[in-house]
């Protein structure tokens, strides 16, 4: 029997008596998408932190190809592959789009990072790869700084990327983007399935059925449904308690 790549078991997160994560189970396969979806206060984020150790579960289990981790640092935890982007940008605004990636690259996930960066060279030719891939070829000497909100994403994006994580999180890519610049972000992110396997959190359902992706729907901390995305919508509980209430 094959291990999971990422597994959540009974996961509980109290803070003060209050469960914003109840109980949750849940698995997410190597290579796969995963799009968590619910109304604002069901537990996405929290969720994402429970799995990087910013908040460690009060109960339950996560592991990572079968390892428990729940208990690990945030920084072991991405020297496992576990790489985290946030909804707020966070590049350096001050340095080119390829430095930014090339800086990103040279990162080496282990704790003996000081000692053993990744070659100058290598990180270079990963970081114009990327560059391609995030579709930023032509703002290459570009500062972050003077990037389109969009593109600082993509940046952002890239940047996780370049870590070579073989679990990326992201949390609301789309904030902030207009309707051509989401497609082109599914785009984006379908295209880093297989390599890497990717857990979006997003509201916006016209991306959700872009990425086309395995739904999980959180509700007061507790998975209420999980499936297709047409399995969801048909859904009428979900409808309910959230497809309905976002109309
Ligand atoms: N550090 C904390 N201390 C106390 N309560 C918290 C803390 N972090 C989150 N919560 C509460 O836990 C619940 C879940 O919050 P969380 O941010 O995970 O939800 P979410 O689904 O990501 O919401 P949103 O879509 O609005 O970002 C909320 O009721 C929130 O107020």
């Amino acid at each position: 029997m094959t291990v999971p790549m990422l597994q959540l078991e009974n996961v509980v997160v109290d803070f003060d008596g209050f469960k914003a994560i109840d109980d949750l189970s849940l698995t997410i396969e190597s290579g796969s998408m995963t799009v968590v979806i619910g109304p604002n206060g069901a537990g996405k984020s929290t969720m994402c932190d429970s799995i990087i150790g910013r908040v460690r579960p009060a109960s339950g289990r996560v592991l990572f190809h079968g390892a428990e981790i729940q208990a690990e640092s945030e920084h072991a935890i991405v020297g496992r592959g576990i790489c985290r982007k946030f909804q707020t940008p966070g590049v350096l605004v001050a340095l080119s789009v390829i430095d930014n990636l090339a800086i990103a690259a040279t990162r080496d996930r282990n704790w003996w990072a000081c000692f053993s960066r990744k070659g100058e060279a290598e990180a270079r030719a990963r970081a114009e790869e990327i560059l391609e891939q995030i579709g930023l070829t032509d703002r290459r000497d570009t500062l972050a700084g003077n990037l389109s909100h969009g593109e600082k994403q993509w940046l952002e994006i890239g940047m996780v990327v370049a870590t070579d994580a073989e679990l990326l999180l992201l949390d609301e890519p789309t904030a902030g983007m207009g309707a051509s610049e989401s497609s082109q972000t599914a785009t984006l992110v379908r295209s880093l399935l297989g390599k890497h396997a990717v857990l979006v959190i997003d509201h916006d359902i016209d991306f959700v059925s872009q990425l086309g992706g395995h739904v999980v729907v959180l509700h007061q901390g507790r998975l209420l449904r999980e499936g297709t995305l047409e399995q969801i919508r048909a859904d009428e509980e979900v409808a309910a308690i959230y497809l309905g209430r976002a109309k």
